[in-house]
């Protein structure tokens, strides 16, 4: 296990309220992840007022699109600095391919990118109903051997398949896992769970945790136990 596995995913509508969350909580014992919704709203100015408070980042804008526009997005996401982003492997080795090639003159200060294989939230069902006859582990496993091919550093999936990608695709290959749920906290919107620990064993390199901790009552407190409850 690397020694920061924890992401925070900070999904806001108010960036103080986001603000006052992130300075409770320890940039020793992880990260944040600033997604599509707090982007849109506050931009690139959040992304300064997180790095000035000595937190990487992930930026999880999910690029999807043709290969031109999107290795320009990430190429300005390298820009800004952050640690990590991703892209969508639905959008074909070409799309990501492009999005590799325009991190190579960032060098060592590129940031990780990583492709999203099948959201957490979709369950078999729902890639029937998109025209995907498979079941979720083996379109997940079909994307992430193109992801790798692409030189991608790694994918974002559930810690459900997190076990077979790391033996197929190797240790050096990064899992970021979102769909984490302590045991007990409330499932939501997420199909494809598992709790922090059970997630770590089964390979996951960074786990994505939102909810749990930004809404507990002490989001330190959430943090700290699930940092614990690794070791
Ligand atoms: O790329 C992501 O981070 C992501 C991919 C995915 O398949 N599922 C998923 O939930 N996420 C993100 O992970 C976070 C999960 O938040 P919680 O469900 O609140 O823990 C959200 O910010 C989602 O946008």
């Amino acid at each position: 296990m690397n020694n920061k596995p924890i992401v925070v995913a900070l999904d806001f509508d108010d960036k103080n309220a986001a603000l006052q969350l992130i300075d409770q909580l320890d940039p020793q014992m992880c990260r944040l992840k600033v997604g599509k919704e707090m982007f849109t709203l506050f931009g690139p100015e959040l992304v300064k007022d997180i790095h000035s408070r000595d937190f990487e980042l992930f930026l999880d804008l999910k690029f999807h699109d043709i290969p031109n526009t999107v290795a320009k997005a990430v190429s300005a996401a390298a820009e800004l600095g952050v640690w990590m982003t991703n892209i969508h492997a639905t959008g074909g080795l070409a799309m990501m391919e492009a999005a590799k090639k325009a991190l190579a003159p960032y060098g060592k200060d590129a940031p990780l990118l990583i492709a999203v294989t099948v959201l957490t939230s979709m369950s078999d069902e729902d890639l029937k109903l998109i025209g995907i006859d498979v079941p979720a582990f083996e379109h997940v496993q079909r994307l992430a051997r193109l992801t790798q091919q692409a030189g991608l550093d790694g994918v974002v999936c559930s810690a459900h398949e997190a076990k077979l990608l790391k033996s197929s695709l190797g240790e050096s290959f990064k899992l970021v896992t979102p769909g984490i749920r302590p045991v007990g906290a409330d499932k939501g919107d997420q199909h494809r769970i598992m709790t922090p620990p059970q997630a770590i064993e089964a390979g996951s390199d960074y786990l994505v945790i939102g909810r749990p901790i930004t809404k507990a009552i002490d989001p330190l407190a959430a943090l700290t136990a699930i940092h614990q409850s690794l070791k």
